[in-house]
């Protein structure tokens, strides 16, 4: 596995005392896009700051590319972009001078034609003269990003990417955001929106009261907790799940036979025969999976309840 960015121990407790994170380590793999979940107040814009420079750590260390992110800051951060979650720009600049103006800041020799490739690929092409306040709000976001992207980073922070936009940005977002990928970025994202993690993620991390409770493949995960139902419908109705069904977890609801079963261990074929044999008959069936939200939703009660 080709390590990109590594997180060993790294806790923070706040002045205040408040304790946002408790020791977390996590590797991070070049060209992934890695989802970090969780509730409000979980700890991961915390663990984010932390990562770019932005936060002092109480412990741990940081190494971003074979640099060491708090004594060697500077090369760190060079590699990294962050797309914070407020809007952090000069509302009387124009589009383009912001852009270019980011790429400055890291200290990169001006590439009008990497920058423009940005603008574009952000469709803020035609926006480029515009000054940041006569733009919609989710241009404003797009700018954040074109910013972050301005000093070509191997890594890129989205801190709650798509939090208050519609749903065709959204979209247009995790296109963006493959589109990266495919370039070579690696790409760490938090989000609230389950569905976010579900559709981006290559892996999924969840925190939950600063704890990284779960670092797992997305679809790993999936198919490990994942609860999958089938619901037969019946042709004739019957009064109870006959005893001969006893084997499987079979329960009769709204006239539909309804059949739970692990991703891993199903027996379809088995039920239909048995049924068959019975003489019981049907005329639909249909076959669902629990989402990814089922689960998170599922993990945070049971860190609840440990
Ligand atoms: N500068 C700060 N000083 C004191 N406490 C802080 C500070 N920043 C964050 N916290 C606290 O640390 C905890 C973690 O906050 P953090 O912003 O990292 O959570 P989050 O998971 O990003 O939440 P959200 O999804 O709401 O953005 C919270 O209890 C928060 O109140």
């Amino acid at each position: 596995m080709d390590t990109i960015l590594s997180v060993a121990g790294v806790s923070k407790t706040y002045a205040s005392g408040q304790r946002a994170l408790h020791p977390v380590d996590l590797d991070i793999r070049r060209g992934e896009i890695f989802a970090l979940l969780g509730p409000n107040g979980a700890g991961k814009t915390t663990l984010i700051s932390i990562i770019c420079g932005i936060v002092t750590p109480s412990t741990g260390t940081i190494t971003v590319m074979g640099h060491d992110a708090l004594t060697d800051f500077k090369s760190a951060r060079r590699v990294i972009g962050l797309v914070p979650q407020e809007l952090s720009v000069d509302m009387f600049e124009t589009v383009l001078a912001t852009v270019k103006f980011s790429r400055r800041l890291f200290g990169r020799s001006a590439h009008d034609a990497h920058i423009e490739q940005v603008l574009r690929d952000l469709s803020l092409w035609d926006k480029r003269h515009a000054k940041i306040m006569e733009l919609s709000g989710g241009m404003k976001r797009r700018v954040l990003i074109a910013k972050a992207l301005s000093h070509e980073p191997d890594i890129l922070f989205l801190d709650e990417p798509t939090a208050g936009v519609d749903v065709a940005l959204r979209r247009d977002m995790w296109k963006l955001v493959h589109r990266l990928r495919a370039n070579g970025t690696t790409i760490i994202l938090t989000t609230h929106y389950i569905e976010e993690a579900e559709e981006m993620a290559d892996r999924v991390g969840v925190i939950d009261k600063g704890k990284l409770i779960l670092v797992e493949d997305k679809a790993a995960l999936m198919k490990k907790l994942g609860k999958r139902q089938m619901r037969i419908t019946l042709s004739d109705p019957i009064a109870a799940v006959p005893p001969e069904l006893a084997d499987w977890d079979v329960k009769l609801k709204e006239g539909q036979l309804v059949y739970s079963f692990n991703a891993e261990d199903e027996h379809i074929p088995e039920l239909l025969a048995k049924l068959g044999a019975l003489g019981v008959g049907y005329k639909d069936l249909e076959t669902s999976k629990s989402s990814l939200e089922d689960i998170f939703v599922g993990l945070v009660e049971r860190d609840a309840a440990a």
